[in-house]
């Protein structure tokens, strides 16, 4: 089995949660693109929807598979949210923003009505952490920020984290996210309190949002070589 294969059939499970007349958000990554070019095909057979994507990225995908976009600033509600993730723990809490697409995916899962998450099994895990947290900040003092969000690590009971600037591969500059700003990977290895270092995270001035989705998805779907495996969460 390929990772491929798996990530395939996790994204093809998620369309039975998808409806007619939905306004669905689009997540970003290698998994959510299997699910943005299912979900055109069912639109090139009639289905409506309208999509919301959470990334540059993925609006080219979609405006190039025909999938009808929206602009966040015209939508309301959103009914349903389909998105990747790096790291899924037993309780579905994520670590998510390997793609450098966190924040617009934080802000369109929270304005979901349903988070459904898609990955290959590879994805779940006992605890997070051993996938780095990838925090965004500002470009704006980000080496006083780094210095903080390190402090905020192991006053969180994190041993001896390491918080590195995504560069770009091979050119030595820093990563821009599409809101401008620099992501920080933060090698954790084991995150124990993961509610704690959230909320310590985001009081940190300069801190945009941090890669820990905690009590959103309502829904995992893990993809393997036979299908996939559907799990319900409740809050
Ligand atoms: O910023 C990117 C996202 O959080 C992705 O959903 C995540 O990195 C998973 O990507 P993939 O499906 O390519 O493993």
């Amino acid at each position: 089995m390929s990772d491929e294969d798996a990530k395939r059939n996790a994204a093809a499970a998620a369309l039975d949660y998808v409806e007619d007349g939905m306004t669905l958000g689009l997540g970003t990554g290698s998994t959510a693109a299997f699910f943005v070019e299912f979900l055109a095909e069912e639109v090139a057979d009639g289905l409506v929807v309208r999509g919301v994507p959470t990334s540059e990225s993925t609006r080219r995908l979609a405006e190039t598979h025909g999938i009808p976009i929206l602009p966040i600033e015209q939508v309301e509600r959103i009914d349903l949210t389909v998105d990747g993730a790096d790291e899924i723990d037993p309780g579905a809490n994520l670590i998510k923003g390997g793609g450098a697409a966190l924040l617009r995916e934080k802000i369109v899962a929270n304005a979901s009505d349903h988070m459904v998450v898609i990955a290959d099994a590879s994805k779940a895990v006992e605890q997070l952490g051993a996938f780095p947290l990838p925090v965004e900040v500002t470009p704006f003092g980000f080496t006083i920020t780094a210095k903080k969000v390190y402090d905020a690590l192991c006053a969180t009971g994190i041993t001896r984290p390491k918080v590195k600037l995504r560069e770009l591969p091979s050119k030595g500059t820093p990563l821009v996210t599409d809101g401008g700003n620099y992501i920080l990977d933060c090698s954790c290895q084991v995150i124990p309190d993961p509610r704690a270092t959230a909320v310590a995270l985001s009081v940190i001035p300069g801190v945009v949002e941090h890669g820990l989705f905690l009590n959103m998805a309502r829904t995992v779907i893990l993809g393997d070589s036979e299908g996939a495996e559907l799990l319900e969460f409740e809050y």
